[in-house]
This record gives structure tokens, sequence and C-alpha cells, in this order.
């Protein structure tokens, strides 16, 4: 009887979740094994092998791309070239690593000459031609569709073959940036190599990671992935390509409805992060959390739920879209819902 109300684009949704999950189901059940939820299961064929990654290019130097370079240089011990087209950027990156780095050595948490190592691991550049010797990508530019595709175009040209290509994109779909690799969808060379590595942030500090396929990926990518997140020290979980995976499906909408509180009058600021903090027991209120994502990263999310899910719940609020129009984006620009 449900079928009979769904809307067209909802079946399209469903079958889209259904032929990516049939499509997937081997792969998932063989990163469940690896993420040891169902470690008592044996696999039912042979585990496809993970790549060694002993060299990762991040594209992005911004508060996602420092910080996954960041730990991938001092966790997983490889080199990284961290590609940014603003000098500004890099500068200010760095700048923000050489703080961190300092950090854990006055607290003890990391020796002097580890953290020297670590930084001398991190090579900064504005050319994305430097990724031309690299075993695995990162992406983490700003959530817009066109970038994203334009650079995964780019990068399958300028990587290595055996590349893995991952992006850390928070809500666009896997398999429409693995599309943008090449001109013909028969050829599956760059495509198959393309994943997801959705960190969270702050990347230092939350072990998680999602992992998500495109239709394209190979066991051999997804694999890596995984592989590559756990010496990175991150607990791996494994999500279909559907909007907003599996995170933010569930935290954008808890944010902007945070947000209609605020702009309907149903509490201020501080009574809404403070009943949240201190009723569920969590580290920083949703508005808080928005400031700290980036409030033009939380509207991208919504933006994308709503019009890929046709459902006026995910509709983004209004004050969302003023705060992101007058600039104030939260922490990153100095102001948010709160100064910084
Ligand atoms: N901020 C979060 O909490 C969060 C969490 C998970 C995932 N993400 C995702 O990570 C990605 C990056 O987010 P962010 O918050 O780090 O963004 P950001 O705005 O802090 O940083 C983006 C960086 O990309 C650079 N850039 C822009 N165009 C470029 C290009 N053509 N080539 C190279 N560099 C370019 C910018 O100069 C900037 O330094 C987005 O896809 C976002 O959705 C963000």
């Amino acid at each position: 009887m449900l079928h009979l109300v769904y809307t067209s684009s909802k079946i399209h949704d469903f079958v889209h979740m259904l032929s990516t999950r049939i499509a997937r189901g081997a792969s998932q059940r063989f990163v469940r094994s690896q993420c040891r939820s169902f470690s008592s299961s044996k696999p039912a064929f042979i585990e496809p092998k993970a790549a060694e990654i002993k060299k990762l290019g991040v594209i992005g130097a911004g508060q996602m791309g420092l910080g996954i370079a960041l730990v991938a240089s001092r966790v997983a011990g490889v080199p990284v070239t961290v590609v940014d087209n603003s000098q500004k950027s890099l500068d200010k990156g760095l700048a923000f690593a050489d703080k961190l780095l300092a950090k854990d050595v006055t607290k003890q948490k990391l020796s002097q000459s580890d953290a020297d190592a670590a930084r001398a691991r991190l090579t900064a550049t504005t050319n994305i031609e430097d990724l031309h010797d690299v075993d695995m990508v990162i992406e983490a530019v700003p959530e817009i569709v066109d970038l994203k595709k334009s650079i995964f175009a780019n990068l399958a040209k300028i990587a290595p073959s055996h590349a893995i290509l991952a992006t850390n994109t928070s809500s666009i779909s896997i398999t429409l940036i693995a599309a943008a690799t090449t001109s013909d969808p028969t050829d599956t060379s760059a495509s198959s190599r393309v994943v997801s590595t959705h960190f969270m942030n702050p990347v230092p500090v939350q072990k998680g990671v999602e992992i998500i396929s495109g239709l394209q990926t190979s066991q051999e990518t997804l694999a890596t992935a995984v592989e590559f997140c756990k010496r990175m020290g991150k607990i791996p979980s494994v999500s279909a390509d559907v909007p907003g995976f599996l995170a933010n499906r569930i935290l954008m909408p808890y944010i902007n409805e945070a947000i209609i509180c605020l702009e309907t009058g149903i509490g201020e600021v501080k009574d809404i992060d403070d009943i949240m903090k201190n009723g569920t027991n969590v580290p920083m209120g949703p508005l808080q959390l928005a400031d700290f994502i980036g409030l033009d990263t939380c509207l991208s999310i919504m933006n994308v739920l709503h019009t890929q899910l046709g459902d006026s719940k995910y509709r983004p609020s209004t004050r969302l879209r003023q705060m992101v129009d007058a600039g104030w984006l939260g922490k990153k620009s100095g102001r948010g819902f709160y100064t910084y």
C-alpha cells in the first residue's frame, strides 16, 4: 500500500539505494569483517587485498584537509603533499599544524623529535600536478559539486593509475563524483578507484570515519580505504551512497531544528545549547557545533538532503540561509551563533 503514495523521486531514491546495496553487499560484508563488527562470521569469498599507502596527497588545506594531513603524517607516518589553490590557506593550515604539534609536545603526548618528524613529512604546494607520485589522494575542498567533479576529472589524469581517489564530501553522491573521472562510463579504470573517506571534525580528535563506495568502486579500493583509515587510528563505519550518508542524515536535521527553535523564539542560543549539552551529555550544543562545522557547510548539506530526498522536513531554516548570506559562517569567519 505504501508504494501507492510514494512520489516518483522517492521511488527513484529507493531503487537507487536498493541497487547500491545489492551491488555493494559483498564489499560491505568484507568491510564489516574488517571493522570487527561481525568478527565471528566467516567471509564466503576471497577477501580483496588492501594496497599499501606509502605516500598521500590531500587537496584543500582548510579545517578538514589540514586535519587529515596532520593525522596521516603523525599517526600513519606517511609523507603527505598538501595542495591548496590559495597560498594563504596553506600558510594558515601549516601554522595551525605547528600549533597543534607544539601543544601536544607541551602536554607530553608527543616527543619533540616525533613532532619534528611529523611536521617534516608535510609538504605544501599550490600545484595539483605535484600529486603525480602519490598512492592515495584525499580531496577536502568546499562542498561544491562542480568543483569536486572538475578536481576528480583532473586527478584521473594527474595521479598514478593505481592511486586511490578519495573524497571527504559530506553529502555529494560518490557515484556522481566517480563518474566525473571519465567521459566513457564503461571505462572504470579510474572510477573504480574512487571512494569516500568521510572524516569527522575535528579530525585529530574524532575517531569516526564513514567509508562510502559508489557503484563503480572496486572491493580493493574499499579495502584499501578501510585499512588506511585504521592506520590513521580511526574506526571506520560503512554507509550506503545515499544523501547525507549516515552521520549527516542524522546530525544535520538536528542542527537545522535547533536553528528553527532559535528563529521561532522557542529558546535563546544559550538555552538551546545548554539543554542539549546537559540533557544528552554531548560535548557541545547544536548551535556551537554548527559554528564549528561552518554554517555554509551545514546549509550545503541541508540543500542536498532537501533537493535529493524531496521531503519538506529537510527544508533549511531561514535563519541558516540569512547567516550564510551575511557571511557569518561560524568559527572560521569569527562570527556565527557565537563570536570568536
Ligand atoms: N567542516 C566540517 O565539519 C566537515 C566535516 C566533514 C566533512 N566536511 C567536508 O570536507 C570538505 C572540506 O570542508 P572544510 O570545512 O575543510 O572546508 P574549508 O572551507 O575549511 O577548506 C576548503 C579548502 O579548500 C581550498 N580550495 C578551494 N578550492 C580549491 C581548489 N580548486 N583546489 C585546491 N584547494 C581548493 C580552500 O582554499 C580551503 O583552504 C567539504 O566537502 C565538507 O563538506 C566538512
